[in-house]
């Protein structure tokens, strides 16, 4: 049997499954964590890929693709050395970069027509302008800038690659146009360093010393989609680290406002996107606030009809979407009589999904169309999230079969990489 492996490196992990070609079955899967925090060494998603892949999970593998967290900065200097750990997406330190870079191109208007996405802190360019500014020395042995999914696919293959869908979510790539804005990378950074090339959506990057083939590989939302097989009117809700939502349009849908990011896909197309900061996470710290596991918070918030009029604010790490980066959490219109536990995880479920719903919004403000809502990520296995998202999103609400949908994705990926056809299943 031919197989073909996909990796989702995340933000808390990296999962692998390894399916067989031909019908995309599951044969063998495998996880490992990473470490917490919004800095982290490349090396310890190296560290996670081999602990993930242990005891021969690979064996067999005849292609396999890298969908990973989007955004991250990873550099390297001159000798392919890390520069520093990678800020990731939910590090919000360059907040005020991006307000700056916003304003020295002459407002939204102009970075959404360039390059599909309103700069706020989760994105590369201005992680890069924070660099510059702030690590002027670190800054000035950047030879190479490339995201986390580039980096594990150059320590597979060796290759400087990358694809439309991760390239999308820098700031200084246009998917409409498919060229590298160095105008704007050098309006951030000051030059421009060495970028991974991107490829075609059904090219390899190259091969492992092993001679197993790798496919571009794509950010983690994108290789999403792929697991999917997104149709019109479909809208993923994802709950992981981040919350997002997203669908795939034929054409960039720029937005003004910044809530919706102009994303590109991993097939060709665009995935308007929007992000927040808050997701699965919201409901750990609730559970861990209230000295309960995940399926007793569940069992509470849906033992009430509603939150008793407590509304949680859920921006426990900032928030992003909104772009209220230094923002904290609030629990909102406490009485005497409504603060019960019960109500505190009602509240906690509705406030976290609540700003999933804004999302729905902004891409309906678009034009993308919402039929139905796809449920995925680790936050999806809640049956608490599960009975309420439909409240919440106004349409009807399917949750997949859990799965590693990212990592699917990129095993799809994967085999189209090695076949030269989109994989039926
Ligand atoms: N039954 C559950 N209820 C609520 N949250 C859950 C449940 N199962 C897993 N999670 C949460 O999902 C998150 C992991 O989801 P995942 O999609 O893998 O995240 P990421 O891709 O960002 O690493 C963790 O925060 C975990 O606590
Ligand atoms: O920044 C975004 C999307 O723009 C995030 O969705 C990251 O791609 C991290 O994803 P998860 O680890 O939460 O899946």
């Amino acid at each position: 049997m031919a197989l073909v492996a996909g990796v989702d490196s995340s933000t808390q992990s990296t999962k692998v499954v390894v399916c067989d070609a031909e019908t995309g079955q599951i044969v063998r899967e495998g996880r490992a964590a990473h470490p917490d925090g919004t800095e982290v060494h490349p090396d310890e998603w190296w560290r996670a890929f081999q602990e993930a892949t242990a005891d021969g999970l690979l064996e067999g593998v005849a292609s396999i693709g890298v969908g990973g967290q989007q955004h991250g900065m990873v550099t390297l200097d001159e000798h392919d050395e890390v520069v520093r750990p990678a800020l990731l997406w939910n590090d919000t330190r360059s907040a005020k970069a991006a307000e700056d870079l916003i304003a020295e191109l002459g407002g939204p208007h102009e970075w959404a027509t360039a390059v599909g996405l309103v700069p706020v802190a989760s994105f590369t360019v201005t992680k890069l302008r924070w660099l510059a500014e702030h690590e002027p020395d670190l800054a000035s042995r950047v030879a190479t800038v490339m995201l986390p999914h580039d980096w594990l696919t150059w320590k597979l293959t060796g290759e400087v690659v990358t694809d439309r869908g991760d390239a999308s979510g820098t700031g200084y790539y246009s998917a409409a146009q498919g060229v590298y804005r160095e105008d704007l990378l050098t309006k951030a950074f000051g030059r421009v360093p060495r970028l991974p090339r991107v490829l075609a959506p059904d090219e390899p990057a190259g091969r492992t010393p092993d001679g197993v083939l790798v496919s571009a590989g794509t950010g983690d939302n994108m290789a999403a989609a792929l697991g999917l097989g997104l149709g019109v009117g479909d809208v993923v809700v994802s709950i992981g680290t981040s919350g997002t939502v997203f669908g795939v349009a034929g054409e960039i849908t720029p937005d003004d406002s910044g809530a919706v990011a102009g994303f590109a896909d991993a097939t060709g197309n665009f995935l308007p996107l929007v992000c927040t900061l808050n997701a699965a996470r919201v409901l750990t710290a609730t559970a861990g606030m209230l000295g309960v596991e995940l399926s007793e918070l569940d069992a509470m918030a849906l033992s009430v009809k509603d939150a008793g009029g407590l509304e949680f604010v859920p921006y426990l790490d900032g928030e992003r979407t909104p772009n209220l980066p230094d923002a904290t959490g609030s629990l909102l219109n406490m009485r005497r009589d409504n603060m019960t536990p019960q109500n505190v995880a009602r509240a906690a479920v509705e406030g976290m999904l609540g700003g999933l719903g804004a999302g729905l919004s902004a891409l309906r403000a678009v034009g993308l169309e919402a039929q139905r809502i796809l449920l995925i990520g680790g936050g999806a296995r809640s049956a608490a999230v599960q009975a309420i998202a439909p409240e919440v999103f106004g349409v009807p609400v399917e949750v997949p079969a859990a799965a590693e949908y990212v990592a699917l994705g990129a095993a799809r990926q994967a085999a189209w990489a090695w076949t030269g056809q989109q994989p039926t299943w």
